[in-house]
């Protein structure tokens, strides 16, 4: 502390403008900043004016841990209401087009202002990023947002390694080295050849094209949680796991925060519950349930008389989905028992002593949020890396019960189903030993962030590898570099890397 925020290296992040990528991204920043860099984060405008306003976010550095975080966001050339943003393959060439051109800009401007930046970090969907950071002779690293069994899915996808389902082969399950046998509907769902989001399907593998120009591959997942993909995956490619991001022992997060929208204060409210008593319900940011399942849902809540918290998001204007409604009287049925929200604060409703239960959708951010909050999971999985998320949390870290296996089967699961769910989630033999598992999770997490903890050596290896290449940058360019002091030896610490021993009756 005590530095003005020019005399630090400078990293420069930018993101996809989605929530589940603006958070582990962000989230990054705020640890890089913790450690003592100056961070700018990126995104288009129309994304960043919704933070601006949901979040507060000023013009000015903030001090974060040793070192500062700011915002900069760019135009993506397109008037405010265009629609076809909800088109990721007009919207991604758009991006592409427009950020090849701004973001050297962007670089140029601060390099006057005297805040030269050292390295560029994107997260997946914009892989031209390190294009452009190669273009200015710049290091770029890149975030990988899922987990790194679905890293490794679509890297063996990618490159034709293992079969995966075909249209001449539908239903073929899929082993990976050091994974469990992947069923066929647990594989990432975009790869499946029916898939009705083949565009999502480009997004991702989009970024394979471009793996060999990051320099290194951060990834929000601790090596504890999958060890041996882990070590196995990081034998091809420069992977350092940094993970959980969201907890960040050094700097609490306060208040730099991405949400897109304001969350409703639903915390007075648990506050009000016994400990244990409440379901959290939420399916992310983009998933979007149909009407006759939400009414199923919302009836399984009511039959079972659990507490509940559940966010029912608006949709998109330009989405092409009608608003969700609730059942007739369903309120007044509920009473004090239950809040619905339009968004909730999901760090602090998982940490919160009233909840005992979250029925996720399964994306990676939420898995890792329930995971190192030591929160048991009902699995409701829709698409994507969701299927395979659902699969581990069940049978791999053994936190969840599975109310569903994703939108492919097609499949209305029943207020019945719900109820029972949702009972054996929050009572019983079966709840307490998927409690007992995840607060071994939440430990492990919590010792990977630590102070010598496997993902703390990481970081701090990422951060001493940035500054030395900016060393490395400026003498190439010639002008005065920012002070440096010696990168640091990594060091050895209490991380263990031994494995989590769960408790399982099946
Ligand atoms: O901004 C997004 C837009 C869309 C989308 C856009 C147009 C459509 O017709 C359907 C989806 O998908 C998305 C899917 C995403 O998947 C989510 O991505 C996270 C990070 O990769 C994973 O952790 C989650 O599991 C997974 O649901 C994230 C997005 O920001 C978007
Ligand atoms: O009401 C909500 C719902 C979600 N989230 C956050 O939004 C992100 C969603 O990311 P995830 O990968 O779980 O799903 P996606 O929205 O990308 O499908 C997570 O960080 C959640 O904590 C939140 O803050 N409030």
């Amino acid at each position: 502390m005590g530095c003005d925020p020019e005399s630090l290296v400078h990293v420069l992040l930018v993101s996809f403008p989605g929530q589940g990528h603006v958070n582990p991204l962000l989230r990054l920043g705020k640890r890089l900043a913790s450690k003592g860099l100056l961070v700018t984060f990126t995104t288009p405008d129309s994304i960043g004016k919704q933070m601006r306003k949901a979040s507060n976010i000023g013009d000015d550095p903030a001090p974060f841990g040793d070192g500062f975080i700011r915002f900069e966001f760019f135009h993506d050339g397109w008037d405010e209401d265009e629609p076809r943003r909800q088109d990721l393959d007009q919207y991604l060439p758009q991006l592409e087009k427009v950020g090849k051109v701004l973001i050297p800009d962007m670089i140029r401007r601060n390099a006057d202002r005297g805040r030269p930046v050292s390295c560029l970090i994107n997260n997946p969907f914009i892989p031209w990023v390190s294009d452009v950071a190669d273009s200015l002779g710049l290091p770029s690293a890149m975030l990988w947002v899922q987990s790194c069994a679905c890293f490794a899915a679509y890297y063996h996808y990618y490159h034709g390694l293992v079969p995966f389902p075909s249209e001449s082969a539908m239903e073929i399950d899929v082993q990976l080295p050091c994974m469990p046998l992947l069923k066929h509907d647990e594989v990432p769902s975009f790869l499946y050849p029916t898939t009705p989001y083949p565009f999502l399907r480009r997004a991702i593998l989009g970024q394979y094209k471009n793996l060999d120009k990051p320099f290194c591959i951060l990834m929000d997942t601790f090596q504890e949680l999958e060890l041996e993909i882990i070590e196995y995956m990081s034998k091809i490619c420069p992977i350092k796991t940094v993970g959980p991001l969201f907890k960040n022992p050094k700097a609490p997060n306060a208040n730099v925060r991405g949400d897109f929208m304001k969350a409703d204060d639903c915390l007075g409210w648990l506050d009000s519950k016994p400990a244990g008593s409440v379901v959290y319900v939420s399916f992310g940011s983009v998933v979007y349930l149909k009407q006759d399942q939400w009414d199923e849902i919302a009836y399984g809540l009511l039959n079972s008389s659990v507490n509940f918290l559940w966010v029912m998001k608006p949709p998109h204007k330009d989405s092409g989905y009608t608003v969700l409604t609730l059942p007739e009287g369903f309120q007044e049925k509920a009473g004090d028992k239950g809040m619905v929200v339009q968004w909730s604060p999901q760090e602090q409703v998982l940490a919160h002593p009233a909840v005992a239960a979250f029925v996720t959708h399964c994306g990676w951010n939420s898995s890792m949020e329930a995971l190192a909050s030591g929160m048991p999971v009902v699995a409701f999985p829709q698409w994507g890396d969701q299927v395979t998320d659902a699969k581990y949390l069940v049978d791999v870290f053994k936190v969840g019960i599975r109310m569903c296996r994703g939108e492919a089967e097609d499949k209305l699961i029943t207020r019945d189903v719900v109820e029972k769910c949702l009972l054996k989630a929050t009572v019983g033999e079966k709840a307490a030993e998927m409690k007992r598992n995840a607060l071994k999770w939440k430990a492990a997490a919590e010792a990977a962030v630590a102070e010598g903890g496997s993902s703390d050596r990481n970081i701090q290896a990422f951060v001493d590898e940035v500054k030395r290449r900016s060393v490395e940058v400026a003498l190439a360019k010639g002008s005065k570099s920012t002070t440096v002091e010696a990168p640091e030896v990594v060091r050895g610490g209490a991380a263990t890397n031994g494995k989590v021993e769960l408790v399982s009756s099946s």
